[in-house]
């Protein structure tokens, strides 16, 4: 049965492949949706001139303007315009990347058409539930976080975060670039009588000075030259939910003068109105940067900086909870095994070593990049060590003639770690650590208790 939503959501569909396009047209509209197609970016963006289209739905290789040239316009232009990139199997990574752009999903065109039309199907719904014509009412997230964790001090965070949810306090995240900080920010958010509403995120470095002011507190159409139509801001949008500005330490102090309004009014002003509008949020704000210093420099306002951080907590680096690298090593191997449908048969003992040992000045982001760059570049189901290009000088073994082995202790060492290494992969399942090393259970465990693994 054809859904009420589906008729007001409105999609292009852009690919100069005709047959492909016609017939995702012909699924779209046997399902009620309203579509117009377009065989190239260009011609895209002249109907995007003239009409209001909810979602582009856009082949990733296209003579002229690519899927991603168009996506980077439409996020430019027409930033209520959501963009799903579509592409064949092999471009599974530029897919992906797409996402990364701020596309709202990818589809791989040898998928089953209906996982598209779920993904169209919570789009449009999320869009009519809110009726906030907002791009930002969504969590991308389909694949959940790992928050276990054996580390004290990070068992500490977690704690308050737990405690704080619940008591609308302002909370400031600190934490090195990479640790995990939004992450946190979603878990307060989960944990809070607010997490049946929206959590919007705006990471206030990447807009200039101007562009973030219009970006949170919305404008009237006509307000500014570019200014086509009305736009929510997302303090708006954040209404009855969580607002989360992150790198809130890049903000300049004329928009600190405005947030620090804002906040103690929780009323906002639209660019280009004098009508102040309610609005009713739970703010979170984090930053990489010394805010310490900062409002010693008097490059952060101190009256804003006592405003939003009620309650402080600083996330530890990766480098700094070694103990949670195994765990997490497991986790971004499985998502990303998920995301790229590629299976995973067997990881080198230099990768696990390697990934067991590196420093990780990224933190768990450049873990999960790591990891994930693996995965895409692995074969035949073997992740080699080849493919890590930070490797350089953690796995040269020393040739110091005092330390050399025979070649039975240097096999012994070898065996024990990698075995360790794959356990920890497959999460201490021993039938399917038996699998990936090629051994039975038994042989399995007998290699366990001559290492005395068990
Ligand atoms: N506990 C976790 N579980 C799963 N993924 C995580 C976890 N912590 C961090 N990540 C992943 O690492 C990346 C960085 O996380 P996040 O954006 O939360 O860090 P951040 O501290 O806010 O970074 P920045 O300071 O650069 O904004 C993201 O892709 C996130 O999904």
């Amino acid at each position: 049965m054809v859904d009420d939503i589906n008729h007001s959501f409105k999609i292009l569909i852009v690919d100069d492949q005709e047959e492909y396009r016609e017939t995702l047209d012909s699924i779209l509209k046997s399902n009620g949706y309203y579509t117009d197609t377009a065989s190239s970016g260009h011609e895209a963006l002249e109907k995007l001139k003239k009409e209001k289209f909810h979602l582009v739905l856009t082949g990733f290789i296209m003579s002229g303007m690519n899927g991603i040239d168009l996506l980077e316009v439409i996020k430019r232009d027409y930033s209520d315009t959501e963009v799903i990139v579509f592409t064949g199997y092999g471009l599974v990574k530029n897919a992906v990347d797409s996402v990364k752009k701020g596309g709202f999903d990818y589809f791989i065109k040898s998928q089953d058409p209906e996982e598209l039309l779920t993904s169209i199907e919570r789009l449009a719904k999320s869009r009519n539930f809110k009726n906030k014509n907002s791009t930002l009412i969504k969590d991308k997230s389909t694949f959940p976080f790992i928050l276990e964790t054996s580390s004290e001090r990070f068992k500490k965070v977690l704690d308050i975060g737990r405690k704080v949810a619940n008591s609308n306090a302002n909370v400031l995240i600190l934490g090195e670039s990479g640790v995990g900080k939004e992450v946190f920010a979603r878990y307060i958010h989960q944990n809070s009588d607010r997490n049946s509403e929206i959590f919007v995120a705006v990471n206030c470095h990447a807009f200039s000075e101007t562009l973030l002011e219009s970006e949170l507190f919305g404008h009237e159409k006509g307000a500014f030259t570019g200014a086509h139509e009305r736009r929510i801001g997302r303090f708006e949008a954040a209404h009855e939910g969580t607002l989360f500005l992150d790198e809130i330490g890049d903000t300049s102090l004329e928009t600190q003068v405005k947030l620090l309004r804002t906040i103690e009014n929780k009323k906002i002003e639209r660019i280009g109105s004098n009508k102040l509008i309610d609005v009713d949020f739970r703010l979170i704000c984090a930053t990489n940067r010394d805010i310490y210093k900062m409002v010693a420099d008097s490059l952060f306002r101190e009256d804003l900086f006592y405003r939003i951080s009620t309650i402080t907590v600083e996330i530890p680096p990766l480098r700094e909870r070694r103990e949670d690298l195994p765990k997490l090593i497991n986790f971004f191997f499985k998502k990303a095994e998920f995301e790229f449908k590629k299976e995973i048969r067997r990881v080198e003992a230099d990768v696990m070593r390697f990934l067991l040992n590196y420093h990780y000045p990224g933190n768990v982001r450049e873990l999960k990049n790591i990891v994930e760059r693996l995965v895409i570049l692995s074969d035949n189901g073997i992740v080699k060590v080849e493919d890590i290009p930070e490797k350089k000088g953690v796995l040269n073994f020393s040739l110091d003639s005092e330390k050399i082995k025979t070649l039975k202790e240097f096999r012994r060492e070898a065996e024990t770690e990698y075995i360790q290494s794959i356990l920890t992969l497959c999460n201490y399942n021993m039938t399917e650590t038996a699998k990936k090393l090629g051994i039975s259970r038994r042989q399995l465990f007998n290699k366990l208790t001559e290492y005395g693994l068990r």
